[in-house]
């Protein structure tokens, strides 16, 4: 479960990126996180495995409270969440397994790092997750010869193999044609499905959301404005979450701002 007690998070630069945060995540649900650009959406998945620190509040990961985690903590706690990315983040000039076994580096002793040497086990569990996301037949291609969509699935089976409880997925079709991230959309569906995995995902694409999650979490200038079912989301709430930029734009077009 992951729990969020009047989390707030403000940057350096004193940019207030979340405020009031109070949200509870239990396992298995899988989660669509909507909002304008500039909301707060990636601050609020990234706090989560820790890649950002809160600034304000609790924020509890099955039972463990995140920012009181250090050094080698923070590493374990994060091989349990697993973290996708529009830019896929993979090793393009090797196979698609290497990429996939990567995910086990952090448990090697150094000298089989170093070499590159993996267990058969993990080798196994590599193309179990390749198999999982449809793309086994393609372990031994490089990945700069894949699709932009099997990448995406790449990067999943490599999240998969870490055996996560979690997985949090910032703008995972963002770079995709419609076609394709509907069909990364199915793989997380079925991983979630099928291993009653966490899902949370960042997505500009408010349909897609609402076809996938169960849950619609709306943020607005680093606000919850809506938490719900997705079936229960009115074109209201649409406008609600939404309506700040259009006002903002509306705005700064009156006053000759075009910079926006
Ligand atoms: N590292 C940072 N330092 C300072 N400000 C930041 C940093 N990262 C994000 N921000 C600011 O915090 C606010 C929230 O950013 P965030 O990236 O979480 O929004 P978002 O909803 O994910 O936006 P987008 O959909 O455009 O990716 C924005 O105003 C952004 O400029």
């Amino acid at each position: 479960m992951i729990e969020f007690i009047d989390v707030g998070k403000t940057y350096s630069n004193n940019m207030k990126a979340l405020e009031d945060i109070n949200l509870r995540i239990e396992k298995g649900e899988f989660v669509a996180v909507i909002g304008p650009s500039g909301a707060g959406k990636s601050t609020l998945l990234r706090c989560i495995n820790r890649m950002h620190d809160i600034s304000e509040g609790k924020l509890i990961v099955d039972g463990v409270e995140v920012n009181s985690l250090k050094g080698k903590e923070i590493r374990k706690f994060r091989q349990r969440i697993g973290m996708i990315f529009q830019s896929y983040n993979l090793v393009t000039r090797i196979s698609v397994i290497k990429n996939v076994l990567v995910s086990f580096a952090p448990k090697l002793p150094y000298w089989r790092k170093v070499l590159g040497l993996y267990t058969k086990e993990h080798k196994v569990k590599a193309l179990t997750a390749l198999d999982q996301v449809g793309i086994l037949d393609k372990a031994y291609v490089r990945v700069d010869q894949l699709s932009g969509g099997q990448q995406q699935r790449v990067a999943l089976a490599r999240t998969l193999a870490q055996n996560p409880d979690i997985i949090l997925a910032d703008e995972p079709i963002a770079s995709l044609d419609p076609v394709t991230a509907k069909q990364v959309m199915d793989d997380f569906t079925k991983i979630n499905r099928e291993t009653n995995i966490s899902v949370i995902i960042n997505i500009h694409h408010v349909e897609i959301a609402l076809e996938y999650a169960d849950r619609i979490i709306g943020i607005r200038k680093g606000k919850i404005v809506y938490d719900g079912k997705a079936e229960d989301l009115t074109e209201e709430n649409l406008n609600y979450i939404y309506k700040g930029q259009t006002e903002e734009l509306q705005s700064n077009e009156m006053e000759g701002k075009t910079d926006v």
